[in-house]
């Protein structure tokens, strides 16, 4: 769900809380009083609502509060402004500890882009002599907060640890997600999940305590346990297995993450990038199908494909189509002892939907078509990229899942979470580094993969939730002759195990190698240098293929085929020139126009320039203007300084940011503006955006600009919005004064969008190592299931 649609209707978490009339913000507070004295706090609030530090919709919430309850002590009228505040952060709750600690740092405040001229209390002299029993003591009134269930706005969570501060709705939402994975990771019938599998021969003794729907006996099974449980087919978990990965010497995580997504009907495969996310789930649908069909062979499981942006389902779209062509279906459908080929091969999707698309999103509602009342009809749900999902997405499919069904995560744990509230995957996979697998479940898997499992990766306190995690460790796109995957390690590195000091240098070790896909640019860290100007613009226009090894030429991907050297924009403005139709009427000749599109199109995905920020000379806006300039003095762009800063003109690659079903579009998807003939005025052209398909029969979309409101240039894009797209050549520009929003997991996904070639762009030295030290802290309390 996008940002403004998300402010859009959160004020239903609150009530619909009366509009007072707005008074400007006052000029001065007292940041002491503000903690005792209610017309101070709202005050402050107005204050820092003016100085856009927190959100119409914070103060709103607060005025709300205030009004309802007068009495209200003013330090949980904060608490709930902070809470609200930190949901527009990412964060499901407040964390009145780690705020107390480190307010301005917890509260990430002052935002990106403030330039701190005469600025109001920060939050640390607001807070600076509040003391946590004062705070947690101010955390009670009877109609506004509440420890647990009931029907107060605020619910309040207290652990060993600390004390979290929740709205309702949000708390809420982690309870059902909470209960949804338990209640599908744990029996009902008192078994436990990891019961003893006792011979190779009987490996589905041990599945039979898993539970899922419910039979007239009262126990809950679903239809692939039931034809796990099908003693007429021994083996055939193994077989089928071993038929679908070819022996190796090392442990076969793949097999490993397979089995395990079988096993349960609730399963995470998570693993950096060309780890093989997606080889492994064909195999598991190919694996699920076949024990489906050893049993019922007329009755397929019904399973759907889905991801959270419409890029990120045609990208999965186009991979797994790939990967279903390769499946040895003749040796599977001959371990089920029936004529089910044609039912095996026919029952692997490869379409896949967006998760608005599946759930039945309404327009004007937060709330979908498909819910627990009507739930989905399908037995296996897979999402892909699920670290994007954020916890009101996940808890909506979760509960429109039938309770038979299984659900399987795809996603990169380390990369950024979800833009909205809540790192659903990152909180899952906490502990997926070192498994804690039980010695029960290392049994079962030897059993059925033929593996056994090093004694480390073995706890006999491991959770539930342990069991149906894979993390997938050796990534088959990036060698050890890749820079771009040696420079993903070694950020991701956890920081337990390295100082700060070994960090920096295992990242400059890799940056200084000399990888042939590795460029590192450092700038000066002024924007108006015109030093920098020459080799950012040369990036920009041409990719600086001459900073690359060799120049970029050379190289083979692992199947021998030649990669293309990296490229700027000129790329795609080139083909754009070259490949324009001649003479050919746009309605008549759409197909021509088509294949001249779909050739833009894909010479655009060559280049991206990611930035971390949105605001000033090195966010996206500052660069947009910029680069389209460059680009116009390079005479590939054309169009006034207001055109090319506020209009469309031919050449303008745009990216949706929001979902528009009535244009088919999603957000994420980009598109390129091109001028066509225009049919009512020979001679005349007009511009129309052409935005790919997954529809052969009509590749392109035509848009007019007219049509489109929520769009962004996007010669420069945030490394938030490029989650889930990947780059021939990506450069990523580390602005050059350090900033909360630089983290290591920012600097990982930035990276790994990078497909073939990267350039890592400091705007001033040193920033990297600031941004690579720093982790992303989400606050939840989503753990321990
Ligand atoms: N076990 C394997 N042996 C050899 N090559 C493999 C193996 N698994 C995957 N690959 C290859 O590695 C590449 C990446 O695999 P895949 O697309 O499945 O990874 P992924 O984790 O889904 O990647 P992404 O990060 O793009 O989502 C593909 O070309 C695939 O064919």
């Amino acid at each position: 769900m996008s940002g403004s649609q998300h402010d859009h209707h959160t004020p239903d978490l609150f009530g619909d809380a009366p509009e007072a009339d707005q008074p400007s913000a006052p000029a001065q507070v007292n940041a002491h009083l503000a903690l005792s004295d209610t017309g101070e706090l709202l005050a402050l609030c107005e204050r820092w609502v003016a100085r856009g530090w927190l959100r119409d919709l914070d103060r709103a919430l607060v005025r709300f509060l205030a009004t309802e309850a007068p009495d209200a002590p003013p330090l949980l009228l904060l608490g709930a402004a902070l809470a609200s505040h930190q949901l527009g952060r990412g964060h499901v709750c407040l964390d009145i500890n780690a705020t107390l600690n480190a307010p301005d740092f917890a509260l990430s405040l002052p935002p990106e882009g403030d330039d701190l001229t005469d600025p109001p209390p920060l939050p640390s002299e607001v807070l600076a002599t509040l003391t946590l029993p004062d705070w947690q003591a101010a955390l009670n009134h009877p109609t506004l907060i509440s420890q647990g269930p009931g029907n107060t706005p605020l619910v309040r969570s207290d652990s060993e640890h600390t004390t979290r501060l929740y709205l309702r709705r949000y708390w809420q939402y982690e309870q059902t997600l909470h209960q949804e994975i338990a209640n599908r990771l744990t029996p009902k019938d008192g078994d436990e999940l990891n019961s003893t599998c006792r011979s190779p021969s009987h490996w589905w003794f041990d599945t039979s305590a898993i539970d899922s729907g419910t039979e007239p006996n009262g126990t809950c099974r679903s239809p692939i346990h039931r034809a796990m449980d099908d003693a007429s087919h021994p083996d055939l978990l193994p077989n089928a297995l071993n038929t679908l990965f070819q022996p190796t010497t090392t442990l076969d995580w793949q097999k490993t993450a397979c089995a395990l997504a079988a096993r349960n009907r609730f399963g995470v495969i998570t693993g950096g990038p060309g780890t093989g996310k997606t080889t492994t789930v064909v195999r598991l649908l190919a694996l699920l199908q076949t024990l489906q069909l050893a049993q019922s062979p007329t009755q397929p499981l019904r399973i759907r494909l889905a991801a959270p942006t419409g890029k990120a389902a045609a990208r999965l779209n186009e991979s797994i189509a790939g990967q279903v062509s390769v499946l040895p279906i003749d040796a599977l459908a001959e371990l089920c002892d029936d004529a089910v080929t044609e039912q095996l091969q026919a029952s692997i999707p490869t379409e896949v939907t967006t998760l608005h698309r599946l759930l039945g999103a309404r327009p004007d509602t937060r709330h979908f078509r498909h819910n627990a009342a009507n739930p989905l009809a399908l037995d296996v749900l897979v999402i892909d990229e699920a670290s994007m999902v954020d916890i009101e997405m996940m808890t909506a499919v979760l509960s429109a899942l039938p309770a038979q069904a299984q659900l399987v995560l795809l996603g990169d744990k380390d990369q950024l979470a979800s833009v909205e509230a809540g790192a659903v995957l990152g909180d899952l996979c906490r502990r997926a580094e070192a498994a804690h697998y039980t010695p029960e479940t290392a049994q079962w898997l030897e059993n059925a993969t033929g593996q056994p499992l090093p004694e480390h990766y073995l706890d006999t306190n491991g959770q539930p939730l342990d069991q149906a995690i894979t993390m997938l460790r050796v990534s088959h796109r990036f060698n050890a002759e890749s820079g771009i995957g040696q420079l993903a390690q070694a950020i991701n590195q956890p920081s337990h195990t390295q100082s700060e000091r070994e960090k920096h240098q295992a990242v400059h070790g890799v940056l200084r190698h000399g990888y042939p896909d590795l460029h590192h640019l450092v700038l000066g860290g002024n924007a108006e240098s015109r030093e920098e100007d020459t080799a950012l613009d040369k990036l920009v226009i041409h990719g600086s293929p001459d900073a690359f090894p060799s120049a970029g030429e050379g190289r083979t991907d692992h199947e021998g085929s030649p990669i293309a050297p990296p490229t700027g924009y000129r790329h795609y403005l080139n083909t754009l020139k070259a490949q324009r139709p001649q003479g050919l009427a746009f309605e008549e000749d759409k197909k021509a126009y088509n294949a001249w599109a779909g050739a833009v199109l894909s010479a655009y995905s060559h280049f991206q320039l990611l930035s971390a920020l949105r605001k000033g000379p090195w966010g996206v806006e500052g660069l947009n203007l910029r680069i389209a300039k460059t680009l116009r003095s390079e005479k590939l762009l054309f169009g006034s300084d207001h055109i090319l800063e506020k209009g469309w003109y031919e050449g303008r690659p745009v990216l949706v940011t929001q979902n528009d079903y009535g244009l088919k579009l999603m957000n994420g998807d980009i598109g390129i503006t091109l001028a066509v003939p225009d049919p009512r005025t020979p001679g005349k052209s007009l511009l129309r955006v052409a935005f790919p398909t997954s529809d052969p029969e009509k590749p392109i979309n035509w848009v007019l600009p007219s049509r489109l409101h929520a769009v962004e240039t996007v010669f420069a894009m945030t490394v938030h919005k490029s989650q889930g797209s990947e780059f021939l050549h990506t450069a990523l520009l580390l602005p050059p004064t350090p900033n909360p929003i630089l983290t290591r997991e920012l600097v990982y996904t930035g990276i790994t969008r990078a497909r073939e070639w990267l350039t890592l762009i400091e705007a001033k030295r040193g920033i990297l190592n600031d941004a690579v030290t720093r982790e992303v802290m989400r606050v939840s309390g989503l753990k321990g299931i």
